[in-house]
């Protein structure tokens, strides 16, 4: 017997189950239809004398990826969630979870409602809200909290970490673990305990288990969550809410955990941690310029992968390789870098396979100090010193050794993508992959074309990325690409204002408020700046003579600041030597202190060239920094070097710790409202008119004299922009 007409199928299965099915792929997430179905479906195996038991589970092996998040921010209609939720656990059959897939958010919540829960192995549970700046809200802070106790469930609900199905069991969110067919087993199961009273299994009716050390855990949580969250409200939301649960019978805990819903759910963070999660996603449907895209472009199959070059992004890149399960050649020409690299290697195999509960993947690399070792790769990533004349000669050498097809891929952060392609006989196999630093930590991976790379090319590296566990981002072939473009109108700004009268502190202590984990003084000196004032000697920018007066701070027809190279000349790269913007205790220590050195220095140097201080607020050194930053974004979604806003903002919050309840600088943008940015640049520009930087761009200009439309709307004014142009 089988009713197929809502989004929640029913079914009569072994003659006296209900077996109810969520339906709503990819994953089955509980939109008002869906709702509607589970509560009609309930209802009636709850009054079908017939049925003794009922098992609820999910379409095409997936339990519930939770509420439809698509729904948030419309008129929300249909079943709410927490009766639906509260009238199975009082049922008086047992309701069974039989959970494949995931079980998160308000997935795991409707698994916390039934009686009992049966997961397979390779289920994935968790309580997420917490990364869409919500807290769990159909009763997940108040029936966790009882299930598994306040230290675990806060663990769960301020991280948002998802649990295999082993550490659901062992934590006791789930009953029984199966490599079989959960339903089947739940079915049986449920059979099994039919007939007998629930009112042992109702989780909103157990006491919550309290802690000794109950006020110091929950101050010790609160310190810690207040610090990671970096002004972020949801995970402090979710500590009080578990707090709730710990002080508060059950009904009052569930008016508390509503009522700190009630204040995120309308919040400006919440809407910027949705909008991240569809991002994150929506960059993944990549189109280049040409009108080549993701769903006509196939990847090229790739088994067995080469790295050339093994120092700190090789050995990463090796490691984040190995561990998708590829074969992988590493190539590294000197013995000693090889022998080091080598051993490096394994042990970041070792521990991230201890992790993880895995074997490492030792044995999926091979190590060579020739390049003809390469023969037979699919894909080779070079990772070579930043030089374009060994990176060329390198290509040069893999275009003769390496079997055709094979896609040469080039980890870099700076150099000319097309112009490295143009020196080779297949440009088309030609991309950039910029890691970002330790590869194989990092999430963020710009896939980097030229005008020459093939579709297929890009949708490789697309692809490899994805595999890697990396967010990739497909952007056009410029001057540091997108995150470092980005970066250098930000950077600029920060070294005008300390000449204007700022410190390296006020401003870094602006920007860690604002929500970056360092400012952008203290992660110069963390990254080192000797990186920097290498490129400004390349390009010229850095004159060893100073002189005195406006005339010194000029290259190239526009301001410039030549602090950076004042500090480099003195050997102070940042931790690595102990002083940079801050003093260090010793070379490579970490905790950055205030240095008297660098304020007489900075008094100094104003003195030397009439620059009288003034005072600067955290307001200006917001606006100066991040509203450059953003003219930038504009500017580069007018050259089309970045398909759409989304791709800015993923780069940012995925790459450069731009605080993900701001959205990304692009969304930060149209909160703070598009004439309000245009308005304050143009006043900056008016003050400052010798720094291009803070022209707003025209991409700027048309979208506020379109009435500055809504963010998702961007990518239509953009068209019509570039089609003009
Ligand atoms: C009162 C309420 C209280 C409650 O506590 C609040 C919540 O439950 S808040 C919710 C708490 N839950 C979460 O935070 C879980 C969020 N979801 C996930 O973490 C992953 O999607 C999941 C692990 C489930 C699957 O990963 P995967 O296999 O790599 O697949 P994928 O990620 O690529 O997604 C495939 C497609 O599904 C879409 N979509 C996904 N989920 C939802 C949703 N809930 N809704 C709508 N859509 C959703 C996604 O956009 C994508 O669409 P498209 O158009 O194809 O781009």
């Amino acid at each position: 017997m089988c009713d197929k007409g809502s989004m929640a199928q029913y079914t009569r299965v072994s003659g006296f189950v209900g077996l109810i099915t969520l339906q709503n792929p990819p994953v089955n997430a509980l939109s008002a239809a869906v709702r509607q179905g589970i509560v009609d479906m309930v209802e009636r195996a709850l009054s079908d004398p017939i049925v003794k038991s009922v098992v609820i589970c999910g379409q095409n092996g997936n339990f519930c990826g939770g509420a439809d998040i698509k729904e948030f921010g419309t008129n929300m209609s249909g079943p709410p969630l927490v009766p639906m939720i509260d009238a199975i656990e009082a049922a008086n059959k047992p309701v069974v979870a039989a959970i494949e897939g995931s079980a998160l958010g308000g997935g795991l919540e409707l698994a916390l409602g039934c009686h009992y829960r049966i997961a397979h192995s390779k289920a994935r549970l968790g309580l997420p809200e917490v990364t869409l700046g919500l807290l769990p809200a159909a009763g997940g802070t108040q029936r966790l909290s009882r299930l598994i106790g306040v230290p675990a469930a806060l663990n769960l609900i301020t991280t948002g970490i998802h649990v295999t199905a082993a550490q659901a069991l062992q934590l006791g969110i789930v009953d029984q673990v199966t490599d079989h067919n959960a339903v089947e087993v739940a079915v049986t199961f449920s059979l099994s305990v039919a007939g007998q009273s629930m009112d042992a299994r109702r989780i909103s009716t157990y006491p919550c288990p309290l802690p000794s050390d109950f006020d110091a855990l929950f101050e010790g949580v609160m310190q810690k969550v207040r610090q990671s969250a970096r002004g972020a409200i949801a995970p402090v939301a979710c500590v009080q809410a578990v707090r709730a649960a710990a002080t508060l019978p059950y009904t009052k805990g569930m008016e508390r955990e509503q009522e700190l819903m009630a204040t995120l759910f309308t919040s400006g963070q919440a809407r910027a941690q949705q909008y991240c999660f569809f991002a994150q996603r929506a960059v993944g449907r990549w189109r280049m310029p040409s009108g080549a895209r993701w769903e006509t472009s196939k990847p090229m199959p790739v088994h067995k992968a080469a790295v050339i070059g093994l120092g700190t992004m090789g050995r990463g890149i090796t490691v984040a390789l190995a561990q998708t399960g590829l074969s992988v050649v590493a190539v590294e020409t000197q013995e000693k870098q090889l022998m080091e690299a080598k051993q490096a290697v394994s042990g970041m195999l070792e521990r991230g396979a201890k992790r993880h509960g895995v074997a490492p993947m030792l044995d999926r690399i091979s190590y060579s100090q020739n390049i003809q070792a390469v023969a037979e790769v699919d894909l080779v990533i070079e990772a070579v010193f930043e030089d374009m004349a060994l990176k060329t000669e390198v290509f040069q050498q893999l275009s003769a050794v390496c079997k055709p097809g094979t896609l040469l891929c080039t980890n870099t952060s700076a150099l000319d993508v097309d112009k490295l392609a143009s020196e080779m006989p297949n440009p088309e196999l030609v991309v950039g992959m910029h890691f970002f630093a330790p590869a194989h930590v990092m999430k963020l991976l710009e896939v980097v074309y030229g005008p020459r790379s093939s579709p297929q090319a890009v949708a490789t590296a697309m692809q490899l990325g994805k595999k890697m566990g990396k967010v990739s981002v497909a952007v056009g072939n410029c001057r540091g690409f997108v995150g470092n473009r980005m970066l250098m109108p930000y950077l600029q700004q920060a070294f005008f204002l300390l000449e204007e009268g700022a410190t390296p502190e006020l401003v870094d202590r602006a920007l860690e408020e604002f929500g970056f984990p360092m400012g952008v003084f203290r992660m110069s000196d963390l990254s080192g700046l000797d990186i920097g004032w290498r490129v400004r000697k390349r390009d010229e920018l850095v004159e060893p003579d100073m002189a005195s007066g406006q005339s010194a701070r000029i290259r190239q027809g526009s301001r410039y600041s030549p602090l950076g190279d004042l500090l480099c000349e003195q050997g102070r790269f940042g931790q690595k030597t102990g002083q940079g913007w801050y003093r260090y205790d010793k070379p490579g220590s970490r905790v950055a202190r205030s240095d008297p050195w660098l304020h007489s220095f900075l008094v100094e140097y104003r003195a030397r060239h009439g620059l009288v201080p003034r005072s600067i607020d955290h307001q200006e050194v917001l606006e100066r920094c991040l509203y450059a930053l953003i003219n930038e974004g504009f500017r580069i979604l007018e050259d089309g070097i970045a398909a759409g806003p989304e791709d800015i903002d993923v780069i940012y919050v995925f790459g450069y710790g731009w605080p993900r309840h701001r959205g990304g600088p692009m969304f930060y943008a149209s909160m703070v409202g598009l004439a309000k940015i245009l308005e304050r640049l143009e006043h900056y520009q008016q003050a400052h008119p010798d720094v291009p930087y803070l022209q707003p761009s025209s991409l700027l200009r048309r979208l506020v004299a379109s009435d500055s439309p809504p963010i998702h709307r961007w990518r239509e004014v953009i068209k019509k922009y570039q089609s003009q142009l």
